[in-house]
Parts: C-alpha cells; sequence; structure tokens
C-alpha cells in the first residue's frame, strides 16, 4: 500500500509556487528525492511530514491527511534535517534521546530501556551523558537520527542527512537510514551514489515531478538533464 499519495498537490510560499500540480503514489520501501537547488525537494518532503501545508490538492501520508490528523501523523513520522544542530534541544545526549519519547507517556523503566538501546544502536552508549553540544557534527547527526528512530515511526523523511558529513560518517547515518526494519524511507540527497540504494527514486524538476522509477534510470535522466 502507498504511503505517500499526492494528487494535483500545489504550495505557494510568499509568493513562489514552489510545487505545481504534484501526483504521485509512492510504495517502495525506500525512495530517493533528486533534483536541482530549487525544484521543491524539501518542500515536498516537509509537505510529506506535515510541516508544510498544500495550498491545493490532496495529500494523504500513511493514509491520513495532514491539514486533519498532524497529532496522529506527528506519531508516526520522523523527521531528519542536514544541520542536526536545529534538532538538539536538551542538555545532555541521553535527556535529548528521552524527549523524543515525551509524548508517548511511556512508563520510566520502559523509556529508560528504550533510550539505552537507541543509544547503544547508534554507538552513542559512551557520550549518553555528554554535553549535546560538545558533540563532533557527525555523532550530532547519529543523535538527530538516534531520537528519530527511538520513537519507532512508520515513516522517517531525510532531508540531505549527510550533507555535512566525511565519508565514514555519511556511510554510518546512510546505514542506519537504510537498516533493516518495518521503517518506509523517504530520502532527499544530492548524492547520487546514495540515491541508487533507493528502492525508487523521484525526479523533482521546476515544482513538478518529472520522472520516478528505478533509481538508476532517475539518476541517468537526471545526469543528461545537468549536462545540457
Ligand atoms: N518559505 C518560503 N517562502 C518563499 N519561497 C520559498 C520558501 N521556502 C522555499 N521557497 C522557495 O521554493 C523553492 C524550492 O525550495 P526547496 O527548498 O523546496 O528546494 P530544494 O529542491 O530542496 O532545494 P535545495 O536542493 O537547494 O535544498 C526555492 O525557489 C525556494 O527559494
Amino acid at each position: 500500500m502507498s504511503y505517500l499519495d499526492l494528487d494535483d498537490v500545489h504550495v505557494r510560499l510568499g509568493d513562489t509556487d514552489v510545487l505545481r500540480g504534484v501526483t504521485c503514489s509512492l510504495d517502495a520501501r525506500t525512495v530517493a528525492v533528486v533534483g536541482e537547488n530549487g525544484s521543491g525537494k524539501s518542500t515536498l518532503a516537509r509537505l510529506a511530514g506535515g510541516l508544510t501545508r498544500a495550498t491545493a490538492g490532496t495529500v494523504r501520508v500513511l493514509g491520513l491527511d495532514p491539514a486533519r490528523d498532524a497529532a496522529r501523523l506527528r506519531r508516526r513520522v520522523a523527521v531528519v534535517f542536514s544541520n542536526p544542530d536545529t534538532q538538539i534541544v536538551m542538555p545532555t545526549v541521553a535527556e535529548d534521546v528521552a524527549f523524543s519519547l515525551r509524548s508517548d507517556k511511556l512508563p520510566r523503566q520502559e523509556r529508560d530501556r528504550r533510550v539505552d538501546e537507541a543509544l547503544r544502536r547508534f554507538g552513542l552508549a559512551d557520550v549518553a551523558d555528554r554535553a549535546s553540544h560538545d558533540l563532533s557534527g557527525g555523532q550530532k547527526q547519529l543523535l538527530a537520527l538516534c531520537g528519530a528512530f527511538v520513537r519507532r515511526p512508520d515513516l522517517v523523511i531525510a532531508d540531505e542527512p549527510t550533507a555535512y558529513l566525511d565519508a565514514r560518517n555519511a556511510r554510518r547515518v546512510a546505514d542506519h537510514l537504510f537498516a533493516d526494519g518495518d521503517h518506509k524511507l523517504l530520502l532527499v540527497t544530492h548524492d547520487l551514489a546514495l540515491a541508487q540504494r533507493c528502492e525508487s527514486a523521484v525526479l523533482v524538476k521546476d515544482g513538478t515531478i518529472a520522472a520516478v522509477g528505478p533509481p538508476a534510470a532517475i539518476v541517468e535522466a537526471y545526469e543528461e538533464e545537468l549536462a545540457c
């Protein structure tokens, strides 16, 4: 079943028509979103995450209407951006991960168990009590991911999550995003090798979806376009 259904969706921000009549139905477990700067990729990601509203058209994310089911959507969708500093809110690493579970109202023991498990999985157990803002850039992005995954989301939306990372940390972050699990992944990226790890890809052009298909074919079409 598709988890992102858009029907003739328009998004107008200020005096710009950022998305113009987007229709698509995405059901692959991992989907890359590629396209030139300013084409509308982040807006598409924010729309899917319920962070930006459609001006017109129909949006369904995991079958939910973001305009009516915002709270339910927030529980099931996690969004990760390129700059982890914008997502770290608590003084220590462990507190920051626990903060992600605040609305789940779990018993304290269960919450602590889930935080410990997530810290171990993301290689952050040794820095659990460190000040969040003292982490390296790579560790901060792992912390942002850890906070996203500890909630066990059905859909992870990652907008250029490896943009500021060195090759080793970029690989680590990507491996977590692609790790086996029940979550779907919508990945906005300029890293075309990373895009090709996805099962499907979307090419965004001038606020519209120019093509959807196997990543190799979409990347080839995009590279041809860039060469023009
Ligand atoms: N809040 C806003 N108000 C007005 N225009 C906006 C706003 N947010 C984005 N835009 C414009 O919408 C267009 C698409 O932006 P978006 O960030 O979705 O593109 P993108 O494909 O993700 O770009 P990049 O690859 O550079 O991150 C750009 O022209 C941008 O300037």
